[in-house]
């Protein structure tokens, strides 16, 4: 396909000369390419589109690099990517050795900051501003924030220390599409809607030209009559009282609008809060009327858009959890399910249509999450906190200080445990075994498989203290799962294969693997089930009857379940040797899953071929 406009676009330089008027018809042709591109890619859809016509003029009005632009989360960063020099590339996106799928400092100089994690972008500009302050260098640090985004304490922390300080060329651009993943929750989402609904509109047209003096031309154009500048500068407290000169809300897809309203901001001086309003999916049909749908893709027909639901297929981990979380329901009235604003991805649809009171989406709000559990817990109730492994670490210390230290009953499902593959490292979840396994109280359980998850859930659930289950990103090896919530052994683990000299201890859905592995090696496979409590037992009779013992997990090995059992072994005094195999202590670059499990040497020719080269 070709286009009269975009083909000649390849840095904002490019951009930059073109006439403003032509500006729409590059925003329509991006969007065609957009849509031609990620509909064969897969990848983050309906943010991108929605972030088009933003993308333009932010590289039209600002000197990008110089200035800085940084996105938050960054799923919504395709066209930047496209109008800085990566157009060509974008059919590699998510794959292996292609483009990341968010922001990244080591692929682009325009990528000022690296993201995936929400609501850092304030921070991060707020950074850049001072520094640029410091150094006595004249640019702009300009965060663009999703409606979504700003629910997390993080971006109201870096609007508390941003307001006020005068001094600062600091732009934050709220891009509200009144639209998390699902749509959005909490006050500050009806505070916003609050701004774009005819209340503060009307009021506002009594207000003198507070903001509009400050920017002369904008007051003509608002003389043009009130189609044209969609949004009105209606006073908002809240970002006023922070010491921001808020801005809008305006229409974040009419590109005059956007332009003259950037190019003003430009000369103002202090921190600047501009409310634009987006529609998520904006040109494509399918996408606007469903964004949740199309947040994010599988390759799809651009015509028929994605297909109906997935087929009968293996059931993933996280429909196990969700299916396992409405049984639990039915037979418990004290659970209570809790998701940091990822309903769709932590598989909890139907618990929330089936138990609307008993769910709680706290928005991207991992730390309060945590907190909130805690809290429910202190009371009797049963609190399920969904959260994906990455995520969790935002909510370490409440983990810690809030629900260990007090013994809390709190069971964390975790799911993305381990590599995810197309959002690449800032979304693994690498490190939860070394994290949690430290914590006193805590329980750390890894199913092998579904029927495993869902008994594990059931254990844990009933282990009357703070229980973890983590499950990877996709489906397990399709085996029956069991409708009965019998449970499992606390702690303990059992031998699936039994072998000769090497004994493989596995932790986790590399089972499959590491069953291969020992047909090879002819070697015992053990499922130790349990991370914390580790089988100590188990794992004194391995050590006693084989000469080399062979830990294996989707877990960093610095302080993995291959800790623990080192642990184990030296509190044991067993001097056997032992192989540690896991995620290696580097950052495993985006891709697809089980590629990536195999360069980190974690499939079954990878167990073998380590294992041969420790014997020698
Ligand atoms: C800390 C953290 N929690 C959760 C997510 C998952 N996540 C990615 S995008 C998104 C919604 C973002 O909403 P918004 O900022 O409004 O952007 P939009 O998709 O509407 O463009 C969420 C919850 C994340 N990336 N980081
Ligand atoms: C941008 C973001 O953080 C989410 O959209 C994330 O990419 C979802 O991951 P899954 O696709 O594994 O649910
Ligand atoms: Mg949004």
């Amino acid at each position: 396909m070709t286009y009269s406009l975009l083909d000649h676009i390849d840095t904002p330089a490019d951009l930059r000369r073109l006439e403003r008027e032509q500006l729409p018809q590059l925003a329509s042709e991006l969007r065609a390419f957009l849509l031609d591109t990620i509909s064969q890619t897969g990848g983050h859809f309906a943010s991108n589109l929605g972030a088009v016509d933003l993308s333009i003029a932010l590289h039209y009005v600002f000197n990008t690099p110089e200035d800085r632009l940084v996105w938050d989360v960054g799923h919504q960063s395709y066209p930047h990517k496209v109008l800085t020099g990566r157009k060509g590339q974008m059919h590699t996106m998510r794959k292996h050795g292609g483009l990341a799928g968010f922001p990244k400092r080591e692929e682009s100089q325009y990528d000022t900051f690296g993201v995936g994690h929400s609501s850092t972008s304030i921070g991060a500009a707020l950074g850049m501003a001072e520094a640029a302050l410091l150094k006595g260098e004249k640019r702009r640090a300009i965060a663009v924030i999703g409606d979504g985004s700003m629910t997390a304490g993080q971006a109201i922390e870096a609007l508390f220390n941003a307001g006020h300080r005068d001094e600062l060329d600091l732009l934050v651009i709220l891009n509200d599409n009144e639209m998390s993943i699902s749509p959005n929750v909490g006050a500050f989402n009806n505070y916003l809607a609050k701004l774009l609904s005819g209340k503060f509109y009307n009021g506002f047209r009594d207000v003198s030209g507070k903001v509009l003096d400050r920017l002369p031309s904008l007051k003509e154009l608002a003389k043009k009559g009130e189609e044209h500048v969609k949004g009105f500068f209606t006073p908002a407290s809240f970002f006023e009282e922070l010491g921001f000169n808020y801005i809008g809300p305006i229409d974040g897809h009419d590109m005059d609008t956007l332009v003259t309203t950037l190019a003003n901001i430009k000369e103002l001086k202090g921190p600047q809060f501009l409310h634009v309003v987006t529609k998520k999916g904006q040109g494509y049909k399918l996408a606007v009327d469903d964004p949740v749908k199309y947040h994010a893709v599988t390759p799809f027909t651009p015509c028929d858009g994605m297909a109906g639901s997935k087929g009968a297929g293996k059931p993933t981990f996280t429909q196990i959890f969700g299916d396992w979380l409405c049984d639990m329901a039915a037979a418990d009235p004290k659970l209570v399910g809790i998701t940091p604003a990822m309903r769709e991805g932590s598989g909890m649809v139907r618990f929330h249509a089936e138990y609307p009171k008993r769910y709680f989406d706290v928005g991207i709000a991992e730390q309060h999450a945590v907190t909130f559990a805690a809290g429910l817990a202190c009371e009797g109730l049963k609190p399920v906190v969904a959260i994906y492994s990455t995520f969790l670490q935002r909510g370490y210390d409440q983990l810690v200080h809030d629900v260990a230290l007090q013994n809390l009953d709190v069971t964390f499902a975790i799911d993305r445990a381990g590599l995810v593959g197309a959002d690449g490292p800032t979304h693994a979840g690498s490190f939860d075994l070394s994290y949690l396994r430290c914590i006193p109280n805590m329980a750390v359980l890894a199913p092998a498989d579904e029927n495993e998850c869902r008994q594990m859930l059931y254990t844990a659930y009933q282990h009357p203290g703070p229980a973890a289950v983590r499950y990877p990103r996709g489906s397990g090896m399709g085996i029956a799962v069991e409708k009965a919530m019998t449970g499992l052994a606390w702690g303990k683990g059992e031998i699936r294969r039994s072998g000769t000299r090497i004994a493989i201890l596995s932790f986790g859905t590399l089972l499959g693997a590491a069953l291969e592995a020992g047909e090879t090696l002819d070697a015992t496979v053990a499922n130790m089930r349990f991370v914390k409590p580790l089988d100590c037992e188990l794992i004194r009779q391995l050590a006693a009857s084989h000469d080399l013992l062979v830990t294996l997990e989707e877990n960093a090995v610095m302080g993995g379940a291959g800790s623990a059992v080192l642990e184990c072994l030296a509190a044991c005094g067993l001097p056997i040797p032992l192989l540690q195999l896991g995620l290696p202590d580097s950052w495993v670059e985006h891709g697809d899953q089980k590629q990536l499990l195999a360069d980190c040497g974690l499939d079954a020719a990878g167990i073998v071929a380590s294992v041969k080269k420790r014997q020698g």
